[in-house]
């Protein structure tokens, strides 16, 4: 008896400490947004009506300095998570971003969207690559969100070939984990499914689960994860291949969980929009080359990366749409464009090709 008083005693003496330290916070929450409301009237005051509110280089530079001061006991992802809503939610006060992502509702570039701007961002779905880029395009949203690369399957070429005849710049990079379940719905028969959709890439990234667990049912590519779930409504033979987010939305149920075949599976996400961002002291840029397919064409792109010890940390190739024989490449490397051995490689660079379009510098993916 005397021991259960003890720990209500304890609990209580607790509690009344988390009601004491929920009071301070969040009057500093508040204190924080009435500052971000003055910043938004700085920005207004300068600007004649075309302030930039959202600032991806100082978003990125707050969610830093969150993980460089932590102490624990939360992990440096779970308190940079925490920091990311509360500026999300005084972003909003200045402004409500809107964003566009290949939907429909569900997907992972939805994931991907709201990991980046925080769930107070107004997030608006299409149902292709192309139509993000045209929305952005057309001022009708601030940014967009679109895959660009898998760790399993590689290359959005989509993404890219947009890029070509696009003038919208990389504004940011997100990074997901992704973990793939098989859905059904209430009327499956579970021990009958003879047909399985997803997206391509996702077919893809679960092919060796689904030759062992299902190596008879037929594989239907379809245009995303979750027009895959919105599918199985009605279908008692078939199953999707679709985030859990999709189970919840579309009232399905998980029947397998990270079906993945390699467990760090992870997709990566460009940010997309008008803005040129400042540096943040960690950014990556990417550009675009076109050059003539002669003996010695990538090495001479690449030699100035290498003298100037410039890491890159991606090239990919694409045939151009244009000319014959002439080759699009994609480079990221670490670095900003403000920077002068980065301005200096690039001048070098443009020299030795027919074309050069900056993408854009952004800051690396903080979470
Ligand atoms: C407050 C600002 O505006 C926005 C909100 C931020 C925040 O809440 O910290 C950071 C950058 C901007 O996206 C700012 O530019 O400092």
């Amino acid at each position: 008896m005397a021991d259960a008083k003890t720990q209500e005693q304890a609990l209580l003496e607790l509690r009344n400490r988390i009601d004491g330290i929920d009071e301070r916070i969040g009057q500093l929450i508040s204190e924080r947004a009435r500052c971000a409301q003055e910043v938004a009237e700085v920005k207004n005051a300068s600007a004649e009506g075309r302030a930039l509110y959202y600032r991806p280089e100082r978003e990125a530079q707050v969610l830093r300095k969150v993980m460089e001061r932590n102490e624990g006991p939360l992990s440096n992802e779970e308190l940079a998570r925490l920091f990311r809503e509360i500026m999300s939610a005084c972003l909003a006060l200045e402004q409500p971003v809107k964003v566009a992502y290949l939907g429909p509702e569900g997907t992972f570039t939805q994931q991907a969207a709201l990991k980046h701007f925080g769930q107070s961002a107004v997030s608006l779905p299409f149902s292709a690559i192309d139509e993000v880029f045209r929305e952005v395009e057309a001022g009708a949203v601030n940014y967009g969100v679109v895959p660009v690369e898998n760790s399993t399957e590689g290359v959005v070429s989509h993404t890219l070939d947009n890029f070509m005849s696009s003038n919208l710049k990389i504004c940011g990079e997100v990074e997901l984990r992704v973990h793939h379940n098989l859905l059904v719905s209430d009327v499956t028969n579970v021990n009958s499914i003879s047909r399985i959709y997803s997206h391509g890439q996702s077919l893809a990234q679960c092919r060796k689960w689904l030759d062992s667990h299902y190596p008879k049912a037929e594989r239907v590519a379809v245009s995303s994860n979750a027009e895959a779930a919105r599918r199985l409504k009605g279908e008692w033979n078939a199953a999707a291949i679709a985030p859990a987010k999709a189970a919840e939305i579309y009232g399905l149920n998980i029947l397998a969980e990270k079906i993945e075949d390699q467990p760090d599976n992870s997709t990566r996400f460009l940010i997309i929009g008008t803005q040129v961002v400042p540096a943040s002291g960690h950014d990556k840029t990417s550009i675009l080359v076109a050059m003539r397919n002669q003996p010695g064409a990538l090495h001479n792109l690449l030699e100035p990366f290498h003298r100037h010890e410039i890491d890159l940390t991606r090239v990919e190739t694409r045939p151009s749409r244009t000319g014959v024989w002439t080759y699009v490449f994609f480079v990221d490397f670490n670095g900003h464009m403000d920077d002068p051995v980065i301005r200096a490689t690039l001048d070098e660079v443009s020299s030795r090709v027919a074309d050069l379009k900056v993408l854009g510098s952004y800051p690396k993916a903080v979470l």
